[in-house]
């Protein structure tokens, strides 16, 4: 599902305006209609219920205006609170406030000091508020009017729907800068907003719903709009339909080098991500002293001895190698738990200069990269780098907290530069592209805040390679893949859940998806 930036959609609102001659009043007619359908679906006899509407001197207070008088010809109880003058409405708002004005709507400017005590009374006494306080014209931080506002609508204890983006969140970075309207629905015009779906912004949203307001899909498509929402339909069309005369040569040879003394752990859960992905065969190359441990644990997989340091890690001697096994494979997954060795640095770094197979690169071989980024623009094939914020901070130089601040636009900008596919985890993973592409994956919950878990997003991403999706497809139905086993694994207990549960859930996640 695409989703569009406050400038995409105001560019999209223009064409529709100028180019085919469609009112801005009707969008918003459209827009005001669409939230009132949807309270129908919520609140049916809307006759029975009492409304407050809480509108901004914007056109989303615009919308908030044909809500009420929609509201009120159905024979609902409604009282309309403008934070401002009425004289400072303007344009296709005004319109409609001119419109609920005639119809005889009880309309209170929000301008002095009395009003807030009946802000509250009806605030208290409705059976649900309206917040059209402000969309994708919103900036910054609210104002203490805003504030104030925003503090009695959270407080109030009753069902909240937002008119496009709940008021406070920034559409486009889901940043809030103050405080912001914690909605229980959010009905979205048009197309949705990239903050809707990116923390804080998503959790301010509730149930979202996008609602047509008539928009040519025409300007739509015409768009070059690189902002995605990754969606369980989007990834079935990806995955590929396993043909029933398969044998295991045909579902790809993959290579994982990872592990050192004290980190098998991730080694194994690399592998085993790839495993549950599906892939064919799998070669999983370590120090030579854990060989043995990790035989045991993965049955399936082949286990490949490298020359050790005296610490137990891959020493550089390991090098040629890792470069053979890689041109013997489709895909080569490096990095978990390698340890922070300045010779497995410098190997790292020789491997990923050499290889000629696509690559998935993560942790400790990330690691190795930072100050080294300009190797990856030489790659045969467009390496995936699966950063968690801190490894990002230390690649970027950025601190964790402007990583997290506007994720989209910091894997976007280390894609452009490194020429690389950047998979930034955390909450609603982020996959950008050198082209400016970006992909904000919806599936994934908090119990997969648990060690592990990275490794196996590194594996499966690996996994789906080997059977044959390009790099971009396969970061992409990866990482909702993944976030989608991770919710298989949860429904059995969020908390407490572990990376191997999630590995184990990989199956069914797929078969979720695509049926097999
Ligand atoms: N998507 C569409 O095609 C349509 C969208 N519609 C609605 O219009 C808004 C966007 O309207 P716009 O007039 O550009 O801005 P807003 O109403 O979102 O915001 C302006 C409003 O907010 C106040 N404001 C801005 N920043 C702050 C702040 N930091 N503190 C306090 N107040 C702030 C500003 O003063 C204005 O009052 C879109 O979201 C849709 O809801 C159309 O109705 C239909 C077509
Ligand atoms: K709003």
């Amino acid at each position: 599902m695409k989703a569009a930036t406050a400038a995409v959609m105001r560019e999209i609102d223009r064409i529709a305006i100028n180019e085919y001659g469609i009112p801005g009043a009707v969008l918003m007619e459209n827009a005001g209609v669409a939230v009132v359908r949807h309270l129908e679906t919520m609140l049916a006899p809307l006759s029975e219920r009492k409304f407050c509407i809480l509108a901004g001197k914007g056109n989303n207070g615009g919308d908030g205006y044909v809500i009420a008088r929609h509201l009120a010809n159905q024979g609902a109880k409604v009282k309309v609170f403008l934070l401002g003058e009425k004289a400072a409405v303007g344009g296709d708002a005004r319109l409609n406030l001119d419109i609920i004005d005639l119809m005889g709507l009880d309309i209170i400017e929000i301008t002095h000091e009395r009003v807030w005590d009946k802000v509250k009374v009806t605030v208290t006494f409705a059976d649900c508020l309206i917040d059209a306080l402000a969309g994708t014209g919103f900036r910054g931080e609210p104002s203490d009017d805003m504030v104030q506002l925003i503090d009695m609508i959270n407080a109030a204890g009753k069902p909240v729907v937002a008119v496009d983006i709940p008021s406070g969140v920034d559409a486009d970075t889901g940043r809030v800068y103050g405080k912001a309207v914690q909605a229980s629905h959010t009905v979205t015009l048009g197309l949705p907003k990239p903050g809707l779906f990116l923390y804080p912004g998503a959790e301010c949203a509730g149930q979202l719903t996008v609602a047509d307001i008539g928009i040519p899909a025409a300007i739509v498509t015409g768009q070059e709009i690189k902002q995605n929402i990754i969606m369980a339909d989007m990834i079935g069309a990806i995955l590929p339909r396993r043909s029933p005369a398969a044998h295991k040569g045909e579902n790809g040879r993959l290579a994982v080098v990872a592990g050192s003394r004290g980190l098998s752990g991730a080694a194994a859960m690399t592998a085993a991500g790839a495993l549950r992905a599906g892939a064919g065969l799998i070669t999983l190359a370590a120090p030579a002293s854990l060989q043995a441990v990790l035989a045991v644990k993965l049955t399936e997989v082949m286990t490949r001895p490298l020359a050790e340091t005296s610490a137990g890690a891959v020493a550089q001697a390991a090098v040629q190698e890792i470069i053979g096994l890689a041109s013997a494979s489709d895909v080569l997954a490096i990095g978990p738990g390698l340890g922070c060795e300045e010779e497995t640095r410098a190997l790292v770094r020789a491997v990923v200069a050499a290889a000629c197979c696509p690559l998935v690169i993560d942790a400790d071989a990330l690691n190795a990269l930072a100050g080294y980024t300009s190797i990856l623009t030489d790659c045969s094939a467009l390496p995936v780098l699966t950063p968690h914020p801190g490894e990002m901070a230390r690649l970027t130089g950025l601190s964790i907290q402007a990583v997290n601040a506007d994720r989209v636009k910091v894997a976007r900008q280390a894609a452009g530069e490194w020429g690389s596919i950047v998979v930034l985890k955390g909450a609603r993973t982020v996959v950008a592209f050198p082209d400016g592409e970006v992909y904000i994956n919806t599936s994934g919950n908090a119990g997969m805040a648990t060690g592990g878990t990275g490794d196996a997003l590194t594996g499966i991403i690996a996994g789906l390679i080997a059977q044959g999706l390009s790099s971009h497809d396969a970061a992409v139905a990866g990482v909702y893949i993944h976030g989608l086993a991770g919710d298989v694994a949860a429904a059995a207990g969020m908390v407490g859940m572990t990376a191997t549960d999630l590995i184990k859930a990989v199956p069914a996640a797929m078969y979720g998806i695509k049926g097999y």
